[in-house]
């Protein structure tokens, strides 16, 4: 399926339902809980529906499902079916009287339904028991936004088994919603609610920094605080090639399909891109997505691009990606990009003020890590010169940081070079295995301007480092951005080294 969500069309549609269903007889209470919704979006066969609580959801499900199904699908011209998803932020948009029914209405209104389900007119059939009937969500009485968080304060199974490896910040809690990531986080929180139920697999594809990574992980804490007995497992395409490649030269691809095909009830993988021109690694996950498909086990994909233009992948591989919902994430709009930095500010307690969130999020117009990485810059300044960073003060950290229009392709090799040579190492002691104090600086610093300057994962980037794990990019991306508040000196080498990369790269001297 397709997304198909240019915003003025979705109202002018929602719109042209209004009126058609004005004359046909549903009582005007009814009509009511319609004029607050929202069409969020249409994908394929099936329109997003967005309504503010849980019983105006409950009504659109049963008593409306029929009459807005048939008038939506006269207006876009195909059969559709509809889901419904509760959006808390459209509470704001109604009279506080009406607001004040609903919120009445919903305290007596049975819900235990998931925030959103398919409604299929068509589908008479029970469902078949799949892996996840065993275990119903403890939480499920509620949406998940008013759920307990699953950060990792929240529900002890998060922290407790970590063998999944996902990031406990990444979570359904501390992700901010705009409308370039409405729909993607929509069908994310259904797919973690319902899992193999709702769409399988799902594919989310977008630019680098746009939260494909954040909303995996998502996923997964949640169906791991939700489904316990679950075993969720991420990894990143790159991972996952490696993992083969060392199986067959280990002579374990027994113990390689246990992990990725029997021991999984959710399969996350990342950047699937990167499968594209290897053709074992394909076929052995096209074996592995099919495995867990026709086992009813929850897949989902993240990719730079939508699965018809992964030319390096089989078709028969493009075609399963789009077996369930395909949807992207976009760039953030300006008040999305404040809303975001505000959030982590609050979440890592740095003290900032509005006009300095809001030039961040002017100078950075597209990519979140950017956005994160230059608010960390500022504070750091901040911190480490112990003065009021001022817009003007911002403006100047920022300088090197964001790159100009002009400015040159930032690569690993040109920040490996320019770090080896200002600490004065080769690039060869920055791959190899000596651990001197000297040496795990450079390399640490090295590695976090690779994340900070460039598009790269985490692998990539680990394997222009001597073939070093994921991890060890990640500890060392950490550790760079919690010493940079408290360190002067390192606060200094990094500004210098900024310099020194983007200008080497801007004068074409990679
Ligand atoms: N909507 C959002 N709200 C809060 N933080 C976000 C949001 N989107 C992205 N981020 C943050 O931005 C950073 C980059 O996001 P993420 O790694 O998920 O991007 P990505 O799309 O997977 O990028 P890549 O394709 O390079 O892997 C992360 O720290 C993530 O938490």
């Amino acid at each position: 399926m397709a997304l198909e969500d240019s915003e003025p069309d979705l109202a002018h549609i929602w719109h042209t339902v209004m009126l058609d269903l004005a004359d046909s007889g549903i009582p005007a209470k009814e009509r009511g809980f319609l004029q607050i919704a929202r069409l969020v979006g249409v994908l394929g066969d099936t329109a997003l529906i967005a309504v503010p609580f849980d019983n105006t959801k409950t009504a659109v499900e049963s008593t409306l499902a029929e009459p807005v199904r048939t008038s939506l699908s006269r207006a876009v011209g195909r059969d559709l079916t509809i889901a419904v998803t509760v959006d808390q932020s459209l509470r704001g948009t109604e009279s506080s009287e009406t607001a004040e029914d609903l919120a009445e209405a919903q305290a007596i209104a049975a819900d235990d339904v998931p925030t959103l389900t398919l409604v299929d007119s068509y589908t008479e059939q029970p469902p078949a028991p799949r892996p996840f009937d065993s275990a119903p969500p403890q939480g499920a009485a509620q949406p998940i936004s008013q759920r307990p968080s699953t950060s990792g304060h929240g529900p002890a199974m998060v922290t407790e088994r970590d063998d999944t490896r996902l990031n406990p910040k990444y979570t359904f809690d501390t992700f901010v919603i705009g409308a370039g990531n409405r729909f993607a986080c929509a069908a994310a929180q259904a797919v973690a609610e319902t899992p193999a139920r709702s769409y399988n697999p799902l594919f989310i594809y977008g630019d680098s920094g746009l939260g494909k990574t954040h909303l995996l992980h998502a996923i997964g804490h949640y169906v791991r605080s939700y489904y316990p007995q679950s075993r969720v497992r991420y990894v990143n395409s790159e991972e996952f090639t490696n993992d083969f490649i060392n199986s067959i030269r280990d002579d374990k691809a027994s113990s390689f399909q246990k992990r990725y095909r029997d021991n999984v009830d959710v399969l996350l993988i990342d950047d699937v891109q990167f499968l594209q021109g290897k053709e074992s690694t394909q076929e052995e996950f096209f074996h592995t997505f099919n495995a867990l498909h026709n086992s009813e086990k929850q897949i989902v994909l993240t990719s730079d691009q939508p699965p018809k233009q992964l030319n390096g992948l089989e078709e028969r591989m493009r075609s399963r990606f789009e077996w369930g919902l395909t949807t992207d994430v976009k760039p953030p709009d300006l008040e999305t990009r404040i809303a975001i930095l505000r959030k982590k500010a609050i979440t890592d307690r740095i003290e900032i003020s509005d006009d300095v969130l809001s030039l961040i999020a002017d100078k950075v117009p597209s990519n979140i890590r950017e956005l994160e990485g230059a608010l960390i810059r500022v504070a750091a300044y901040g911190s480490v010169t112990q003065s009021q960073v001022d817009p003007a003060l911002a403006a100047h950290v920022l300088k090197d940081l964001v790159p100009s229009a002009s400015a040159g392709q930032v690569t690993a090799p040109l920040i490996m070079r320019e770090t080896a040579r200002y600490f004065g190492v080769t690039i060869d002691e920055l791959c190899d295995a000596s651990r001197s104090r000297t040496l795990v600086n450079a390399r640490q610093v090295a590695m976090y301007l690779c994340r900070e300057l460039t598009d790269l994962s985490l692998p990539k980037i680990g394997q222009y480092f001597g073939g070093r794990d994921h991890t060890t990019v990640m500890h060392a991306d950490r550790k760079i951005r919690q010493l940079l508040p408290e360190r002067h000196s390192l606060y200094d080498q990094i500004s210098e080294l900024t310099q020194i990369v983007r200008r080497a790269a801007t004068s074409g001297n990679s």
